[in-house]
């Protein structure tokens, strides 16, 4: 592809230049966070809401500074709801909730019928409590806490890498492990399947397949995919996805790569991220420790060979085809200031081109290192936003970036 025939979504690599980019930018449902349920939510603690919503801002003001074109979630979801095939789908899957019983379940469904498509948007994405419902003949609502939710609120709907990954010209709507964060692919795959703007882009994956979230997915250079396979995707789900990738086309190799089942490794993207066409930002242990299954198909997905484990950095070298990958360590050497860097989300950077980075500006020393190696380093506030566990790169989902070879 060159600039001029590139397609107007597709994302080849992770460090194309960025023309697009879908966001959500944080409101109400951070404040149904508590003391009490921030652990279930995934939340390692109780943010400021007005707050992250600044850093939000000046996270897509950096972006927009950049001519990167911002999607918010809230507005494309509006736009969608417009469409009463869309309601219609929003309010099956919002009532096909067991918990909620027969009763409330269809007053739930005439509630949702009565609102415009911009309330009705941000319910889906707030949740609805007892009390805001009003109220109901039925005996699940009579005895609910006044504060309990009639539809669960979506606090980590703004890491919308996680829901939605592109592979080239194609979307792959993710299947979502953790309980919290399942509903929000109904969201994500309403606006995929519905907004005018991406009806007709393929779709290669669906919810209701094996567990794979955006965030284990990297696309390390055109035609290779790497995929963390940890706390959140699953080996079936890596599998499922290579054989698509596969049959779609446009991917020749799937480095398939174990990774610690802990919150602080919960996605690939919290170990590496590409910040160059070859190099990464890195958590300096991962460097000698992770290994990469290596998939390859020769009929289209429909077998797979399945090579390894080797070492992952020389694995990726060997399917993009250079001598090797240059790594930038997170933190310093010294154990501490890495280990503290990679938990705020150090090397979750979102290249806006090869060699421009955004990052939270608190992971200083990690910052420093990327600017000596001659990165530009864009900064952003992340303290707020940080409690969510997630940085600039799990916060944004690219639907476009020029072509690789033209980058
Ligand atoms: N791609 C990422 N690293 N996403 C971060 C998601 C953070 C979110 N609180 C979760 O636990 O799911």
């Amino acid at each position: 592809m060159s600039a001029n025939d590139a397609p107007a979504f597709g994302v080849d690599s992770e460090v194309g230049r960025l023309r697009s980019v879908m966001l959500h930018r944080p409101g109400g449902e951070l404040r149904r966070l508590t003391p009490r349920n921030n652990g279930a939510l995934l939340f390692d603690g109780i943010p400021w809401v007005e707050r992250a919503q600044a850093e939000h801002d000046r996270f897509a003001g950096t972006l927009l500074e950049h001519g990167v074109e911002v999607l918010y979630v809230g507005a494309l979801l509006a736009e969608c709801l417009e469409l009463p095939e869309a309601r219609e789908a929003v309010s099956v899957s919002v009532t096909a909730d067991p918990r909620l019983g027969q009763t409330l379940g269809r007053e739930l469904a005439a509630y949702l019928a009565d609102l415009e498509p911009e309330r009705l948007a941000a319910v889906l994405v707030e949740g609805l409590t007892k009390e805001e419902f009003g109220t109901s003949g039925s005996l699940r609502h009579k005895m609910m806490r006044p504060t309990e939710f009639v539809i669960d609120p979506l606090p980590n709907m703004m890491f919308t890498r996680d829901s939605s990954v592109w592979i080239g010209d194609a979307v792959a709507v993710t299947s979502l492990a953790m309980p919290a964060r399942r509903r929000e692919t109904t969201l994500t795959g309403l606006i995929y399947h519905h907004h005018p703007r991406f009806a007709a882009v393929p779709k290669l994956y669906d919810p209701s397949l094996e567990h794979l979230e955006g965030g284990d997915v990297l696309a390390l250079a055109p035609g290779v995919l790497a995929v963390g396979v940890g706390e959140r995707t699953t080996p079936a789900g890596a599998e499922r996805l290579a054989r698509k990738a596969f049959e779609h086309g446009r991917i020749h190799t799937v480095l398939v790569v174990p990774i610690a089942q802990r919150r602080a490794t919960m996605h690939l993207d919290t170990v590496c991220t590409m910040v160059d066409r070859d190099r990464m930002v890195m958590y300096a242990p991962a460097e000698q420790r992770l290994e990469a299954y290596t998939l390859t198909s020769a009929d289209g997905g429909a077998s797979l060979s399945i090579k390894g484990p080797k070492r992952f950095l020389d694995a990726a070298a060997d399917a993009i085809g250079v001598d090797r990958i240059e790594i930038i360590h997170t933190g310093e050497r010294d154990v501490v200031t890495a280990e503290r860097e990679q938990w705020d989300d150090g090397n979750n950077t979102l290249a806006l081109a090869p060699g421009i980075a955004v990052a939270y500006e608190r992971n200083t020393v990690t910052n420093a290192r990327l600017e000596r190696a001659g990165i530009k380093v864009l900064t952003i506030p992340g303290s707020e936003l940080g409690s969510g566990r997630g940085g600039p790169r799990c916060m944004s989902c690219p639907s476009a970036r020029d072509a690789f070879a033209d980058a």
